[in-house]
């Protein structure tokens, strides 16, 4: 497993200045080192070669002054090297002005002015354009001349190496802040930094590289890693020959109203299909005429009110509440209190949110409970805006885990994972997985896992990632456009391959 930390911007800055004490170099001196390994790293991966003709494009900061020296490098190997900064040389910090004497040989072209667009030619005659503008120092929306100068990076035909993170990219969230560098490859200086990984970054990172510079590691930060494919690997273990279904878990799916009775049928199919000994589907009596159910191993059976729930419950070993359960019936506030009073560990997802909004104060969770909000959900959560949770989604999402004792699935792009005390990160599903009914899918995944007796936070890494690579196979045979949720069903056994011990 990928065991380098991912990082907000301030602990990165706390990390450098730990390892200036601990190695007793100077800031210029760990530069320095960051270009030289930079270099190395775009040497050996064949990025430039000797017939390219290579733009360096630098900001004032730190960022720039990484780029500066790798043009210095590039330029010493006898390949064609200028070097574009965007700002004044009385704005440049100490580091950036100490690499530029490094450059003496260099044609170096400042862009102060947003009228001066002399720069257009050169990006245009490059071949890779590297990308020192801003890196963790990215604190305010992007103006010119930065943004035209990008813009115009953007428009070229170059391959473009971004330093760190994609220009535009904030460090700690991922946004775009007002434009941003669109890169084919990413050097991310030693750590992963959250904004690498969350919101716009996979639309601007291109390939991501992880370079070790030898920035000492602290642990006295929070657990955050980036959850890699990889770990599913061997994560269920053998179905015996003498076992029955009853060893593979009984899982329930509540949910289901008019107008959305495919979802707990999506959220059970995928229960099975992830291994699950018996799936059912429970339904309101009142709304069972609305369900069509094409598949007879899905068994399913109706209520009429909460004193048939107990009964039901029962004999489950793990229960998924919320796919397409709608908003409207109180009842399935009464439901949902009972589930939470009795120990058996629950999914709740999608509308089941709705309902656990209310409840969950006055519950002790003992630490059996998964939520898969996406974003608005986690937004109506919380009662705060959409664009709250995307600016913050991991504190969002480790201060529910925390003030509630649960797992948070908070979906997206980059899929977050926290109990509060561990946090992983999943960028491995596909823009295709963004359709209806994929949400159904994973809780069923989840809940499947849940049943089988794997602990709320191993079910929850390892039912992401199997949907995230059920997606992945999706998207192989049907295309990202015309994906669906069922089709990511459909590769589940695929997946169940990697998981297999
Ligand atoms: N020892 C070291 O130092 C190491 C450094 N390393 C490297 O340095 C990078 C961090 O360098 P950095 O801190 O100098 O910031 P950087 O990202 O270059 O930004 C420059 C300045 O831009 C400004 N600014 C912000 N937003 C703006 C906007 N919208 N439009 C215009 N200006 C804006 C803001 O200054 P302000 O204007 O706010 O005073 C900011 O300070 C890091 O990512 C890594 O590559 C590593 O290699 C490890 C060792
Ligand atoms: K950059």
């Amino acid at each position: 497993m990928n065991s380098i930390q991912i990082l907000t911007a301030n602990e990165m800055r706390q990390l450098d200045q730990l390892t200036l004490q601990q190695q007793n170099i100077t800031s210029y001196e760990l530069m320095t080192r960051v270009g030289k390994y930079l270099f190395d790293f775009i040497i050996t991966n064949n990025f430039i070669t000797s017939e390219d003709h290579v733009v360096v494009v630098a900001g004032t900061g730190n960022n720039g002054g990484d780029g500066m020296l790798v043009a210095h490098h590039i330029h010493t190997r006898g390949i064609p090297t200028e070097i574009i900064i965007i700002g004044s040389q009385e704005q440049q910090t100490e580091e950036s002005l100490k690499a530029l004497k490094h450059c003496q040989h260099i044609p170096v072209h400042y862009v102060v002015e947003t009228q001066d667009d002399s720069y257009k030619q050169l990006l245009d005659d490059a071949t890779v354009i590297i990308d020192g503008i801003f890196g963790i120092g990215l604190t305010r929306d992007v103006e010119d001349p930065h943004k035209s100068v990008m813009n115009a990076m953007n428009q070229s035909y170059a391959t473009v190496i971004s330093i760190d993170i994609p220009s535009g990219i904030h460090a700690d969230n991922g946004l775009q802040m007002g434009t941003a560098v669109h890169a084919n490859h990413t050097l991310i200086v030693q750590n992963f930094k959250q904004g690498n990984l969350l919101n716009d970054a996979k639309d601007f990172s291109g390939l991501n590289h992880v370079i070790d510079v030898d920035i000492v590691q602290s642990l006295e930060f929070d657990i955050q890693y980036e959850l890699p494919l990889s770990y599913l690997q061997g994560k269920l273990g053998k179905r015996h020959h003498n076992s029955y279904k009853y060893n593979y878990g009984n899982l329930l799916t509540i949910g289901g109203s008019k107008g959305m009775m495919g979802a707990p049928i999506l959220s059970a199919l995928a229960a099975l299909r992830s291994g699950s000994g018996l799936s059912q589907v429970y339904v309101h009596d009142g709304d069972h005429k609305y369900l069509q159910n094409p598949y007879p191993d899905i068994m399913v059976d109706t209520y009429l009110g909460i004193e048939d729930v107990p009964q039901k419950i029962r004999r489950m070993d793990a229960i998924v509440f919320g796919p397409g359960l709608g908003k409207k019936n109180p009842l399935n506030m009464d439901i949902l209190a009972h589930l939470l009073s009795t120990e058996i560990p629950l999914v709740i997802d999608a509308d089941g949110l709705y309902y656990l909004k209310d409840l969950l104060k006055g519950y002790n969770t003992r630490g059996h409970l998964i939520i898969t909000p996406h974003y608005k959900e986690m937004a109506d959560f919380l009662g705060i805006s959409i664009e709250d949770v995307i600016q913050q989604p991991v504190l969002y999402a480790k201060n529910i885990a925390h003030t509630y004792n649960v797992v948070v699935v908070l979906k997206g792009t980059c899929t977050i994972i926290t109990n509060d005390i561990e946090t992983y990160f999943s960028s491995n599903g596909t823009p295709g997985l963004a359709k209806a009914g994929t949400g159904d899918v994973l809780s069923g995944v989840i809940g499947s896992l849940l049943g089988r007796g794997l602990p709320p936070l191993d079910a929850a890494k390892i039912g992401v990632l199997m949907h995230s690579l059920a997606g992945q196979y999706a998207e192989e045979v049907y295309g990202e456009e015309s994906m669906m949720a069922s089709d990511v069903i459909s590769m589940l056994p695929k997946v169940m391959d990697h998981v297999k011990a």
